[in-house]
C-alpha cells in the first residue's frame, strides 16, 4: 500500500501541492490529470524520492519515505517526461546496461520478452534510429526491469501509436491485478484514463477537468 498523508509542495512563495491525501492499493491503477503546471510531475518527483516535499509523509509497504530511501528506491520504477536512454547503444544494450545497474540477472531472453511486451521488437536497432514513441516503449521497459510494487508513469505513451498503446494498457492492467503492482500514471488523454485507472486524482482549481471525468464512473479525488 502507497499512502500519501497531507502532502504539500512549494516552490518558494509558489504553492503547487496543498495537502493532498490518498493511498493506492495493491493491484490498483490511479489516473493523474489537471492542467500544465498544476502539480503532477512534482508529485510522481516526489513518490519518485527525487524531490522532497516542503510537509507531509509517505509510506509506502508501511516504510517511511523520510526514514527508508534507500530500501524505498528498489521498489518504485519511474517514466519521467523525458526520456533517459543511452542513444549510442542498441535496444539490447540498454536493457543490459539497467539490468546491471539494477544488480538483476533476468538474462537476455527476459528482457527481450519485457521490450516485446511493450510492443517494442528492435531489439537490434541502436536507440539514435528509433522514432520518439519507441524510444518511450523502451522507457517503459527498462523501468520494470527490477521488478517494481510502484510504478509511476509520467505521460508515458506520448508519441506511441494507438494500436501499441492498446497493448501497454491491457499489459500494464495485467501486471497491476497477476503481480498487485500499484500504478500511477499521468496522461492527458482522458479516454486512455478513464479507460485505464481504477480510481482519478484531479489536481489543481480548474473544475475542467471533474466536469468532463463525472460521468466516468469512476472515483474522483481533487485537490
Ligand atoms: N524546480 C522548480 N522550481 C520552481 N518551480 C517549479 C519547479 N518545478 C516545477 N515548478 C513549477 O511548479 C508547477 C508545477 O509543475 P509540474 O511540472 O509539476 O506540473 P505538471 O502538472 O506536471 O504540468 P504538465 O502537464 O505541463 O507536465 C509549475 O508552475 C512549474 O513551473
Amino acid at each position: 500500500m502507497l499512502k500519501v498523508t497531507s502532502l504539500s509542495k512549494a516552490y518558494g512563495k509558489k504553492k503547487v501541492l496543498d495537502h493532498i491525501s490518498f493511498s493506492v492499493g495493491p493491484g490498483e491503477i490511479i489516473g493523474l490529470v489537471g492542467e500544465n503546471g498544476a502539480g503532477k510531475s512534482t508529485l510522481l518527483n516526489i513518490l519518485a524520492t527525487l524531490q522532497k516535499p516542503t510537509s507531509g509523509s509517505i509510506h509506502l509497504q508501511e516504510k517511511s519515505y523520510q526514514k527508508e530511501k534507500p530500501s524505498i528506491r528498489k521498489s518504485i520504477g519511474y517514466v519521467p517526461q523525458d526520456i533517459a536512454i543511452w542513444e549510442e547503444f542498441t535496444v539490447e544494450e540498454n536493457m543490459i546496461f539497467f539490468e546491471k545497474l539494477a544488480w538483476k540477472k533476468r538474462g537476455i531472453e527476459a528482457l527481450r520478452q519485457l521490450c516485446l511486451d511493450m510492443a517494442l521488437d528492435k531489439w537490434k536497432e541502436p536507440v539514435k534510429m528509433l522514432s520518439g514513441g519507441m524510444k518511450r516503449k523502451l522507457n517503459l521497459a527498462i523501468s520494470l526491469i527490477h521488478d517494481p510494487t510502484l510504478l509511476l508513469l509520467d505521460e508515458p505513451t506520448v508519441g506511441i501509436d494507438l494500436k501499441s498503446r492498446k497493448e501497454i494498457g491491457v499489459y500494464l492492467r495485467k501486471l497491476a491485478s497477476s503481480e498487485e503492482k500499484m500504478i500511477l500514471y499521468t496522461s492527458h488523454d482522458m479516454d486512455e484514463i478513464i479507460h485505464l485507472c481504477d480510481r482519478i486524482i484531479c489536481i489543481g482549481d480548474d473544475p475542467f477537468y471533474k466536469e468532463i471525468l463525472i460521468d466516468s464512473g469512476k472515483e474522483i479525488l481533487t485537490f
